[in-house]
């Protein structure tokens, strides 16, 4: 059942042209994580569900009810912010039971409601503590706990945990995942961490300059992107482009040259009819499908590197290798730079040549505008 909708909403902060037609529809129940670069709109999304900000043209719909111009308060909302807010002054009971003041809501009702949320986010044994007496991952349950005591139909969290270390926000993503489990409300996120969006999400929707790229299951965007800007996006670490050309197009075959590398591979490419030959494309390999050597099946592409800096991360290994004449895009100051994401591999050491290679089944190829027109085969699993 559809429990929010935004349709075809436009937002303009004076002449800055925020939002573009945004359309979303979020079921009951669902945890939508909304990422996208600095200032593509994410927060603005999220403060116009929750009326903090007026929309410049468009619907807002919540349960059934257009709230397009409805009160905050009235919406059946709670967002929770990356800085607390908590009031200094009242215990972390009060903070919590705030709202339902406000509602004047019976005492007993309040005191039950506190409890519970205080139970659901374990911190029963701190409720008569002030805000600056607790830890940041307790202010964080606070002010969720906050949210929780409203018994809101939707939670709207901007940013939460990125006020707090590295292991707490670990922590709290867990529990963050196992409150949505019990509560079963519909959540909408808004995050710059991936591990957050992958790992939360039923769904996430990537924004950028004001318009969604795609939204999708996290793994369907990691693996068929629908652009190369959510390839470029999802994946830490990022994917590797390289600057092609297009040779010729024949049988659903493109023959593709690599720009520097004097290497042309064949890729099986999906509809591409429009795209003539001498066009600009795009190669993309994930770092996880390089392989050192030329061990890759069916390597349709190899290359010699030098080893620039080599990351030991213990569960894996990352080597960043200048790779010649291949021109890679988004590098810094041109230089070819390539990342690969290998298993846990010891001895490799800055300055070493290596080869790299990847097979043709791992590629991704976008066109001149950016649209996917290939991608890595599935995987399926042998029984
Ligand atoms: N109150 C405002 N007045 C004018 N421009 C604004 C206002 N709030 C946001 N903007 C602009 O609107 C655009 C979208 O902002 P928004 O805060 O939604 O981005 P965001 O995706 O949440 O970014 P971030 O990840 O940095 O928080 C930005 O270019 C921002 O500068």
């Amino acid at each position: 059942m559809t429990h929010v909708q935004l349709i075809d909403i436009d937002k303009y902060y004076g002449g800055y042209h925020a939002l573009r037609s945004v359309n979303l529809s979020v079921d009951k129940g669902e945890f939508i994580v909304m990422v996208g670069p600095s200032g593509c709109g994410k927060s603005t999304t999220l403060k116009t569900i929750a009326g903090l900000e007026t929309i410049s043209s468009g619907e807002i719909w919540i349960n059934g009810r257009n709230v397009t111009r409805e009160e905050p308060g009235d919406r059946g909302i709670a967002m929770v912010f990356q800085s607390y807010a908590l009031y200094p002054h009242m215990t972390v009971a009060e903070n919590m039971g705030f709202g339902l003041k406000m509602a004047k809501r019976p005492q007993a009702e309040i005191e039950a409601a506190v409890k519970r949320a205080a139970d659901i986010l374990r911190i029963s044994d701190q409720l008569d503590k002030r805000p600056k007496q607790l830890s940041g991952g307790q202010r964080q349950r606070v002010a969720i706990g906050r949210a929780i005591t409203r018994s809101p139909e939707v939670f709207l969290f901007d940013e939460p945990l990125s006020n707090l270390d590295a292991a707490l926000r670990t922590q709290m993503r867990v529990e963050l995942s196992t409150l949505h489990q019990q509560l079963g409300s519909t959540m909408i996120y808004v995050t710059h961490d991936q591990v957050e969006a992958m790992t939360m999400a039923s769904r996430i929707v990537v924004f950028n300059k004001g318009i969604i790229e795609q939204e999708g299951a996290p793994l369907n965007l990691y693996h068929n992107p629908a652009n190369q800007f959510v390839a470029g996006f999802l994946g830490a670490p990022r994917i590797n482009f390289i600057n092609a050309k297009l040779v010729s197009l024949r049988d659903g075959l493109a023959e593709v040259a690599l720009e520097g590398g004097g290497t042309t591979i064949r890729v099986p490419v999906g509809d591409a009819s429009d795209i003539r030959a001498e066009a600009s494309l795009t190669l993309g390999i994930r770092p996880e499908s390089l392989k050192i050597g030329s061990s890759a099946a069916d390597a349709a592409i190899s290359f010699d590197g030098k080893v620039r800096l080599v990351e030991q991360l213990g569960r894996e290994t990352i080597l960043y290798v200048d790779a010649g004449p291949l021109a890679t895009v988004g590098s810094e100051s041109g230089t070819c730079n390539f990342t690969v994401q290998l298993g846990n591999a010891t001895g490799f050491s800055a300055g070493e040549q290596i080869k790299l290679s990847a097979s043709t089944s791992s590629l991704y190829l976008f066109g001149p505008d950016g649209r996917t027109i290939s991608r890595p085969k599935p995987i399926i699993a042998s029984l």
